[in-house]
């Protein structure tokens, strides 16, 4: 069984003033989470400030990025190592804005994805297609396309911690979300993909989270969806009463 994952990437958004008092009101109105896990994805600058906050409690801590290396002259790089050693427990892959703002590879993504892994971190990569694509009708085969260039040289063992966000380029930040149909035919596109490259019982087990203009008016009915295990969710997480009507789906 799959356990949702609400994820909160807060972009490059929230001083460290701002970030702490957001996760001060998440934390006063949310219960314990016992069938789903919920996380934050500060900026980097409030990770360190962000992190004792959360401990013993029942939101996480994720990363928006990463370098691939451990260490070394790569300046202004952050390591998994470092992620890990602020409390980080996942980071983010591959995000439509790195690929498109900072030309960031498949090649690139699978190199910092295997990287998180190999420091005990959890990846949520992200995949997913532009409108021109879609309209074209490529969006199921590049997508697909991206998921197995993610995945290469990752071994079966590991998949238990790799998350993949479905994210259509055309609905991040558009309030234009896919319909939950839409949404669930390339969850299981993937599903299946993963299935070719893994085998059926991995890829049951891995979570897919859709992302793209997720708001609270919206995400009952995708979470509704039997590919759908969770949510990557942008702007809407910048406020305590919108993330935690996401993270109190129904
Ligand atoms: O990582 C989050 C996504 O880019 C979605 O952003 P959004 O919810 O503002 O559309």
């Amino acid at each position: 069984m799959r356990t949702p994952l609400i994820a909160g990437n807060w972009k490059m958004y929230k001083t460290i003033g701002e970030a702490t008092a957001l996760v001060r009101d998440l934390l006063a109105e949310l219960g314990p989470l016992t069938d789903r896990e919920a996380i934050v994805c500060p900026p980097f600058t409030a990770l360190a400030a962000v992190a004792p906050l959360l401990v013993d409690s029942p939101l996480g801590l994720g990363a928006q990025n990463l370098y691939h290396e451990a260490q070394g002259a790569f300046t202004g790089e952050v390591s998994p190592v470092m992620l890990a050693d602020v409390g980080c427990r996942y980071v983010i892959v591959g995000h439509s804005e790195r690929r498109q703002y900072f030309g960031e590879s498949d090649a690139l993504v699978n190199r910092k994805l295997r990287a998180a892994l190999a420091h005990g971190l959890r990846p949520i990569v992200c995949v997913g297609e532009s409108k021109p694509q879609r309209d074209a009708g490529q969006a199921e085969p590049i997508v697909t396309a991206q998921v197995r260039a993610a995945l290469v040289e990752v071994p079966p063992d590991r998949m238990s911690d790799v998350v993949i966000a479905y994210e259509p380029i055309w609905a991040i930040g558009t309030g234009d979300t896919a319909t939950p149909a839409d949404a669930q035919a390339m969850h299981a596109a993937i599903r299946a993909t993963l299935a070719e490259l893994y085998g059926s019982e991995i890829a049951t087990a891995v979570r897919i989270q859709y992302g793209g203009s997720v708001k609270p008016d919206n995400i009952d009915e995708l979470m509704a969806q039997p590919d759908i295990d969770g949510a990557l969710v942008g702007g809407a997480s910048l406020q305590a009463a919108s993330f935690l009507r996401i993270i109190q789906y129904r």
